[in-house]
């Protein structure tokens, strides 16, 4: 993807501002959605030109960049949620807070300069000024929001939107009255190639030649960041699940070293079955493909990829997510009969009471597999594309 110079620009294109990001969550979301434009622009003989506000630390700096992305950074106030009013009101907290008039006007310039067809938010402190920046420049606003509650941007944004793109029905009973007309449900875009990897490259990728074909391949994720509740479940739960499966522990770029020292520990004949990464980058789709069942966090963009592509799993919610949305979005699932939910405190021996039948049973993995494709909504980028285009022409 390029970004046209202005001074070349077609007059087809159409241009897009895109914001949002810190985690994957909100990141990969605005990534799909511009490559779908992209193809439906071009399929129509248009061109897109497109700019990235974000955050310098968060995903998006590396995400838009990678994909040649024009990206710009305005400054952000990160709020540290506390019922506690003094808490509130601490020194980092006011020295962000007075960071969001400096960020909106930053991002202001870029609106103007830019002059979008459209702003998209997907959620992350940073969509904050720009979506406000696209209210004062008079630009149509599209939110996007992964999960089932707004997330806290979003909800501040929502009075400013043109349309609000939601993943879930059960989103659209939750929003003010006001903008509830404002909602579409679109799903939550997930990227094509999450869709198309494949076992064999996995295990050529990384090197996975001690692991044993015939058993079950368990990936282990936290997040991006990795999760120390899960690395510790999987820590202690290690020589049982390898004797049964081979293991992918996704465990956080910062837990390398120390999961590494412990598996030291591991005896010859199992240790080849265990594979540790900080972090799966490209080869994440042929993972999923390689994967019988997985061991997650909840986040909404973890549950798009594992539902649309039909794989069993055991969630282990994040406790403190905003509004618990992480334990609803599991127990969801699992109502459903597509995944089991590990709420609640949570000990090595639920985790492998959850995870034993799946992993001895092939039909048990299949039947739950069957319930979450029929979760799945691959077609979501899509449909936040009609949302776009339709915010574009009024
Ligand atoms: C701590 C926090 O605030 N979490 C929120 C954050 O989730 P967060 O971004 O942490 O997690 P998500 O599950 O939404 O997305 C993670 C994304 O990163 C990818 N990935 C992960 C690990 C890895 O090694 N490689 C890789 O590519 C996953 O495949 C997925 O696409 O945003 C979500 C969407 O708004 C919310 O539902 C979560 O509650």
């Amino acid at each position: 993807m390029r970004r046209v110079k202005s001074e070349h620009r077609p007059t087809t294109a159409f241009r897009l501002i895109v914001t949002g990001g810190g985690t994957g969550g909100h990141s990969y979301p605005a990534l799909t959605a511009i490559r779908a434009l992209q193809k439906r622009l071009s399929a129509e003989g248009r061109s897109l030109d497109v700019l990235w506000i974000g955050t310098a630390d968060g995903l998006e700096a590396r995400v838009a960049p990678a994909e040649g992305i024009a990206f710009a950074t305005v400054a952000t106030g990160k709020i540290r949620r506390s019922s506690n009013p003094l808490k509130m009101m601490s020194a980092a907290n006011v020295k962000d807070m007075a960071r969001v008039p400096l960020g909106v006007a930053q991002a202001r310039k870029l609106v103007a300069d830019f002059r979008p067809d459209v702003v998209l938010a997907t959620g992350g402190y940073v969509a904050v000024p720009a979506g406000l920046a696209a209210r004062m420049c008079r630009r149509p606003l599209v939110l996007h929001e992964q999960t089932v509650r707004l997330g806290l941007a979003n909800r501040k944004l929502a009075s400013s939107a043109t349309r609000i793109a939601v993943s879930s029905e059960s989103t659209v009973p939750l929003l003010p009255e006001a903008v509830r007309g404002a909602a579409v449900v679109t799903g939550n875009p997930v990227r094509p190639e999450v869709l198309a990897g494949h076992p064999d490259k996995a295990v050529a990728a990384l090197g996975l030649h001690g692991f044993d074909r015939r058993l079950p391949t368990v990936y282990v994720t936290g997040g991006a960041q990795g999760s120390q509740q899960i690395n510790d479940l999987v820590r202690d739960a290690l020589p049982w699940l390898l004797e049964r499966a081979n293991v992918i522990h996704q465990c956080g770029p910062g837990n390398v070293e120390e999961l590494r020292r412990q598996a030291a520990a591991l005896p010859a004949p199992v240790a080849g079955r265990y594979y540790l990464a900080g972090f799966v980058g490209p080869e994440l789709p042929d993972v999923l493909a390689l994967a019988d069942v997985v061991v997650s966090r909840s986040g909404a963009g973890t549950l798009a990829e594992l539902t649309a592509l039909g794989k069993p799993a055991v969630f282990v919610p994040l406790a403190s997510s905003a509004g618990n949305e992480q334990a609803h979005n599991a127990r969801h699932l699992e109502e459903a009969g597509a995944a089991v939910a590990l709420l609640g405190e949570v000990t090595v021996g639920r985790l492998r009471d959850a995870v034993g039948p799946l992993l001895a049973d092939p039909a048990c993995r299949e039947a739950m597999a069957e319930r979450a494709r029929a979760q799945g909504r691959p077609d979501a980028a899509d449909r936040l594309v009609d949302v776009i285009l339709s915010a574009a022409s009024g």
